[in-house]
């Protein structure tokens, strides 16, 4: 992987960097404000649309009617502490850090307004940093910090330790050992990118 003393990161997007979920709810409200809806603290599993669609069939697409209309994904809004994070990472020495997302399928907004979000948000010298994929086991890295649960790809055994980083939908999940959380971006993520730099 990275040299000696070294340690490569890899850090999503959607729901570690910027706040998804807070806004899907939100514009799916002003949207359809007759329309039943999951509180942040009822959410379910990592495919809000899955958990609309067993209330009702017709709620999967009127909810994914809102992250395909444009402006959704560049209006994020950073989620706390995650612009200073990956700001420091950044500065850090011996530290290659990487943003690395899945747009999504209907892409036709998603993937500029992801260029666009980290311009505005993190800076020009950013986007070059940015990977999007819809598979992250083929690349290499020391560590995922991730909100997806089950990451799952080509690459049965991928190079990097999945950190799975706290969001509404996985909050409740009992992680078995070894694996380990970020709870939000005012936990020690110093720590658990030193746990994986190998001595000099
Ligand atoms: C249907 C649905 C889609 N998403 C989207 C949001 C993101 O663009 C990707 C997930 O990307 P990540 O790199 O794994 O964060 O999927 C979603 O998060 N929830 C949904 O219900
Ligand atoms: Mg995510």
């Amino acid at each position: 992987m990275s040299g000696s003393g070294s340690v490569r990161v890899l850090v999503d997007m959607d729901g570690v960097l910027a706040d998804f979920e807070g806004a899907l709810l939100r514009k799916y409200r002003e949207r359809y404000p007759g329309e039943p809806f999951i509180e942040l603290s009822e959410r379910r599993g990592f495919l809000a649309r899955d958990q609309y669609r067993q209330i009702s069939p017709e709620l999967g697409p009127k909810l994914s009617s809102v992250y395909e209309s444009p402006g959704f994904f560049l209006d994020l809004k950073p989620i706390p502490g995650a612009i200073e994070a990956m700001k420091e990472m950044s500065n850090l020495k011996n530290t290659e850090m990487f943003l690395c997302t899945s747009p999504i399928l209907q892409y036709e907004h998603c993937v500029q307004e992801k260029f666009l979000w980290v311009e505005k948000h993190l800076g020009a010298e950013f986007v070059q940093r940015l990977i999007l994929t819809r598979d992250k086991t083929i690349v290499h890295a020391d560590l995922l910090i991730d909100d997806k649960d089950s990451i799952k790809g080509v690459q049965a055994s991928p190079s990097w330790e999945h950190i799975l980083f706290t969001c509404c939908h996985n909050q409740h999940l009992q992680l078995q050992p070894p694996q380990r959380r970020l709870q939000s971006w005012a936990d020690d993520w110093r720590a658990i990118l030193d746990s994986k730099r190998r001595p000099n």
